[in-house]
């Protein structure tokens, strides 16, 4: 069975983060290991506080899973603060695994920051030139390339503003523009639009975590940058279209949705 490593953050509320990554992972069929960098108390509505995990022990858990399986590939979500940011970069670059894919995530649906300010700083200098693929939305791509995206041209500049910046490829999401959720794939050399159709519902808590953690899901499969993105994009779309109504803020996506209609296991 292939296997995918996630690097982040705890979400109690089980739509974004760890949870929903070994979820994702899970619905593609590869064997999910987690290492916790943070534990949030955060529900549908709000993140109501964090605890940061001690670096030894995020640098002993990355270790415990090296040391005895095999990772096919590795995503990284919430990083919280520059010392874990850090120990992140350096504890990975000693097992150089095969693919990374890096979710520069900021700031929560709701404003909670999961990244402090003076964290972007090692995040954009030790991390990003370790990634394979990082997966910014707007604002967080604004503020890595410390320029304004207000439209599909400012998508591009802002790709090659990144490349500029050591990254080897990018995906930057347009799901925050008012158009459709067209977003923006750059290898270096040329450009790919994978294009999205809008969903009209409140219920994307954790899109970001679910997108990045398929696109790593398919990589271990052994498809290429290209396919995996696609892919990726194709299965964030359905588990938006028939995202679940719980809780009172932003609902979280369905992550299983093709596998429980498979298995004629749906019941809404
Ligand atoms: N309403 C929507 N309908 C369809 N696709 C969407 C919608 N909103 C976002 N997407 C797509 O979902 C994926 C995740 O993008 P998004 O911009 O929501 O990430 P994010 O802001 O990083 O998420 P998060 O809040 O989890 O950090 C992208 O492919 C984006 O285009
Ligand atoms: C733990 C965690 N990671 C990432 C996000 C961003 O969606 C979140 N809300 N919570």
């Amino acid at each position: 069975m292939k296997t995918a490593l996630t690097i982040a953050g705890s979400d109690s509320g089980g739509g974004a983060g760890i949870q929903a990554d070994l979820k994702t992972f899970a619905a593609h069929s590869v064997y999910g290991m987690s290492v916790i960098t943070a534990i949030t108390a955060q529900n549908t509505v709000e993140v109501r506080s964090v605890q940061n995990i001690d670096e030894q022990i995020i640098q002993d858990q990355i270790e415990a899973v090296f040391d005895d399986l095999k990772v096919d590939a590795v995503k990284i979500g919430m990083l919280s603060s520059p010392s874990i940011v850090t120990t992140v970069a350096e504890t990975l670059a000693k097992y150089q695994p095969n693919h990374i894919v890096l979710d520069p995530v900021m700031v929560s649906k709701g404003g909670h920051r999961l990244l402090a300010e003076d964290a972007i700083s090692a995040l954009k200098e030790e991390l990003m030139p370790l990634a394979d693929i990082i997966t910014p939305n707007i604002p967080e791509a604004e503020i890595l390339t410390e320029q304004k995206i207000l439209n599909e041209l400012d998508m591009k500049s802002a790709c090659i503003s990144f490349k500029k910046l050591g990254v080897k490829s990018v995906l930057l999401k347009g799901g925050h523009l008012s158009t459709d959720p067209n977003d923006l794939f750059y290898d270096g050399e040329n450009f790919y639009w994978v294009k999205g159709k809008r969903v009209h519902t409140k219920n994307t808590h954790g899109t970001g975590c679910t997108l990045s953690s398929a696109i790593a899901a398919n990589l271990a499969k052994g498809n290429t940058l290209l396919t995996s993105v696609q892919l990726a994009k194709a299965y964030i779309e359905v588990a938006i279209e028939h995202s679940l109504d719980l809780g009172n803020g932003h609902g979280p996506t369905n992550h299983f949705y093709e596998l429980y209609k498979r298995a004629h296991l749906m019941n809404q």
